[in-house]
């Protein structure tokens, strides 16, 4: 399958052999007690990457965060940055930071000593300490909010503190665990943007733990999708989706279709798989290997299926149902057509004109259809 690469810039060492890994978990285990929450796993994030850990909760993305602190030791296996292994360096002296939630902030203090907090505590001389801090309001545009406290600011700027504290003291790898998460939805947005610009601008490695797949998708160059204290596949948000490499990733990323059934036929490009109904599915460049007769799943997602009144002359693949449901969400409308041998699938399309020209409603009958590389063939 063609590569999909990081879309927001041109970086991917991950595609590099020759790039040295500047972060690796090697074989990594967390025992707490009889519990395994990290098992065996290793992981490599490469300099100046924006790495994201994603995973429901409970899966052990913060403890694999801790444990790249220091908060926490691994009961098995080594954590390298830049070739050193940490074990045994307290968190302070690691060139790691964490940054916490806005609520961590000190009420008290002022937004510049909030900042200045770490650099006095290091014992930074006094100059150095107002230059850096001079710049760090810059960085986070609050120039104008240095001598208000906490509670003067609106969240986002709270959380621009948070932020402006953390990379103050200049550390190489930045820790961010759900560094969002105390803000509504639209101020996420913006932030995430923000977060974004910031880590280009000090040139820093990000590893930030979110259970929120759009933040991650959003955010980062390359995705961790973990589950149960371990790796399920690591790829760049487009690759993730796109070529899921199994149905929990495809399941745990975005919606997704998934039809049951069993190669039929195998060339080089093409696998022909046969439903359970008996209806033939044609996929080209579809992902995992299959041998003929193998049980597999076929997954496509919504919006690479389109639905219409009458099957289109040119499709390859097109099966025959009937309007279940039609939820219209502004920018597109979501459709649930139930197929002939019952089993129902969710398509969307984008409302890219006002009108549409072949509207459907309830009960009509429908089909759906799509291309041949239209989605991948999953291992049952
Ligand atoms: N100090 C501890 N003692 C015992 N069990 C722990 C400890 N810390 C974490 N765990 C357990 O390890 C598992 C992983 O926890 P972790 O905090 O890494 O999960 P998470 O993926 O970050 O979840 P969340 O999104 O809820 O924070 C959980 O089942 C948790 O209960």
């Amino acid at each position: 399958m063609k590569s999909l690469g990081s879309i927001r810039r041109d970086f991917a060492p991950w595609n590099d052999p020759n790039a040295k890994p500047y972060i690796q978990f090697d074989n990594v285990t967390k025992k707490f007690g009889d519990f395994t929450a990290v098992n065996n796993l290793s992981l490599t994030i490469f300099e100046r990457e924006f790495f994201a850990l994603l995973g429901a909760s409970g899966c052990g993305k913060s403890t694999l965060l801790r444990m790249l602190a220091g908060f926490e030791e691994p009961t098995a296996g080594r954590i390298l940055l830049d070739g050193q292994d940490l074990r045994g360096i307290p968190p302070y002296r690691r060139p790691v930071n964490m940054m916490f939630q806005s609520y961590a902030l000190f009420p008290h203090m002022t937004v510049e000593n909030n900042i200045a907090f770490g650099l006095k505590q290091e014992g930074m001389p006094k100059p150095d300490i107002e230059k850096r801090v001079a710049e760090m309001l810059k960085l986070v545009k609050l120039e104008q909010f240095a001598k208000r406290k906490p509670h003067q600011l609106s969240g986002g700027q709270r959380q621009r503190v948070a932020l402006a504290r953390s990379v103050a003291k200049r550390p190489k790898v930045l820790l961010l665990d759900e560094p969002l998460g105390a803000l509504d939805k639209k101020l996420r947005e913006e932030t995430q943007f923000e977060l974004m610009d910031l880590q280009q601008e000090l040139g820093l490695t990000f590893v930030v733990v979110t259970h929120d797949q759009e933040e991650a998708m959003t955010m980062a160059d390359r995705i961790a999708i973990m589950d149960k204290g371990e790796v399920m596949q690591v790829a760049t948000p487009a690759e993730v989706y796109e070529a899921p490499a199994s149905r929990f990733v495809a399941h745990f990323v975005g919606n997704v279709n998934m039809f049951e059934g069993k190669v039929a036929e195998r060339s080089a490009n093409t696998t022909r798989i046969t439903g359970a109904s008996g209806a033939q599915i044609v996929v080209e460049n579809g992902g995992a290997v299959a041998a003929p007769n193998a049980d597999i799943v076929f997954a496509i997602r919504p919006e690479k299926i389109k639905v219409s009144s009458k099957k289109p002359a040119d499709a390859v693949n097109a099966m025959e149902g009937e309007v279940y449901d039609v939820a219209y969400l502004g920018d597109m409308t979501v459709y649930h057509i139930r197929l002939d041998d019952g089993q129902i699938v969710r398509a969307s399309a984008l409302n890219a004109a006002r009108v549409t020209e072949d509207p459907l409603t309830w009960n009509d009958r429908a089909w759906v259809s799509f291309r041949p590389d239209a989605g991948v063939v999953l291992a049952r």
